[in-house]
């Protein structure tokens, strides 16, 4: 299954009822005067952001929305019942662009929140309007006007308070998969991960946090090179970056550099975003070389360096304390709902 998080739908707002001639027939009233009501109004279309919703896959079964159109108008002037406005929910933090242009409508962010996609046609006018000293038993009355229709882009950035990124092959898969359900696929071939996996870590104190496993970055990802910029996207809205070293490899320092660069070269406030540096796969050196490459790798980023095992499962409880403590220092949790998928 892939996590979707864009959906194209087609949303359109009733129609107006039509507006009627009529005319008072009534026992002793010999001219009634026109008495035809006017339509109803449609209803409108609304985006709602729903803090249940976790993904845009509902979208992928249901593409077109129609709003109820308006009534049309009764005799005696009886205005015609309007459409109920249809509300269709999202996930917070979606996005919401016109299809054809790309024009930003609106982002649903906070739950509650609503957006007006399409606005409904007015209802017709009976020929009750449309008496006059003139024209006394006029025979005119006006059809009610189309629904707006639209077709809508939604895009969610998924809303994952912590991003593991690092180099292809560092083990951020196999991270998430021992901290959380997520059961992305591991292989020891870079880019195994081609969509962010998305997983819910429970925290001590009951509620989920949200990691988002990225596709490996190499140089060049913020200019698009391997799969780097559209998922550099995805991590815009985390507080928390953990970067995943793979300690065996050759070069680590230059490892660690390469996807320093890309986030400040992604630019957007990622390169000042708070980090952790975490070393993985250190069952592979003996400890006497463990201590001196997290001493060299602590020189290098100037502050401590976490050193576990993802395979292993070693040290994962001290990342984790290190992980809630950092999202608690940092801005107060937004309202917003976590986000759960799956690739
Ligand atoms: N602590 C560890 N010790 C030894 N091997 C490990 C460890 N963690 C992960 N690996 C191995 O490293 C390889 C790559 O792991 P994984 O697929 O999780 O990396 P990734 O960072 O998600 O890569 P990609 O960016 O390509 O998706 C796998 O063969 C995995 O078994
Ligand atoms: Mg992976």
């Amino acid at each position: 299954m892939h996590f979707i998080d864009q959906a194209r739908i087609a949303v359109k707002a009733g129609r107006g009822g039509d507006g009627i001639v009529a005319f008072r027939r009534e026992k002793y009233v010999p001219a009634g005067g026109p008495s035809g009501g006017d339509g109803g109004r449609g209803g409108d279309v609304l985006l709602v952001a729903d803090a249940n919703l976790q993904t845009l896959l509902d979208f992928k079964y249901r593409r077109i929305f129609e709003a109820v159109d308006g009534r049309r108008g009764g005799p005696n002037r009886c205005t015609g019942a309007s459409g109920d406005a249809l509300r269709i929910k999202v996930p917070c933090g979606t996005e919401v662009r016109d299809a054809r242009t790309g024009i930003l409508l609106g982002d649903l962010t906070r739950p509650g929140e609503e957006l007006l996609v399409a606005a409904a046609g007015r209802g017709g006018l009976g020929n009750a309007h449309y008496l006059s000293n003139r024209n006394r038993a006029p025979e005119k009355c006006t059809e009610g006007k189309e629904g707006e229709e639209w077709l809508l882009q939604l895009e969610l950035k998924l809303l994952a308070e912590v991003g593991i990124i690092g180099l292809p092959n560092a083990g951020k898969s196999t991270l998430i998969s021992v901290l959380s359900a997520a059961r992305p696929k591991i292989a020891d071939y870079p880019f195994t991960t081609l969509v962010p996996n998305l997983g819910v870590v429970r925290r001590p104190s009951g509620d989920g946090t949200v990691f988002a496993d990225i596709p490996g970055l190499i140089a060049g990802a913020a200019q698009g090179a391997g799969l780097g910029h559209d998922f550099l996207r995805h991590i815009e809205r985390t507080r928390l970056l953990v970067h995943l070293v793979d300690a065996a490899s050759e070069a680590v320092l230059s490892d660690l550099q390469v996807v320093e660069r890309e986030l400040a070269a992604y630019g957007h406030g990622l390169e000042r975003r708070p980090r952790l540096v975490v070393l993985n796969k250190i069952e592979l050196l003996d400890p006497a070389e463990l201590e001196l490459l997290r001493a060299e790798v602590e020189g290098h980023c100037g502050r401590s360096v976490l050193a576990v095992s993802a395979a292993t499962g070693s040290h994962l409880d001290s990342l984790l304390a290190a992980v809630w403590r950092e999202l608690d220092i940092g801005a107060p949790r937004e309202t917003e709902e976590p986000v759960m998928g799956e690739a």
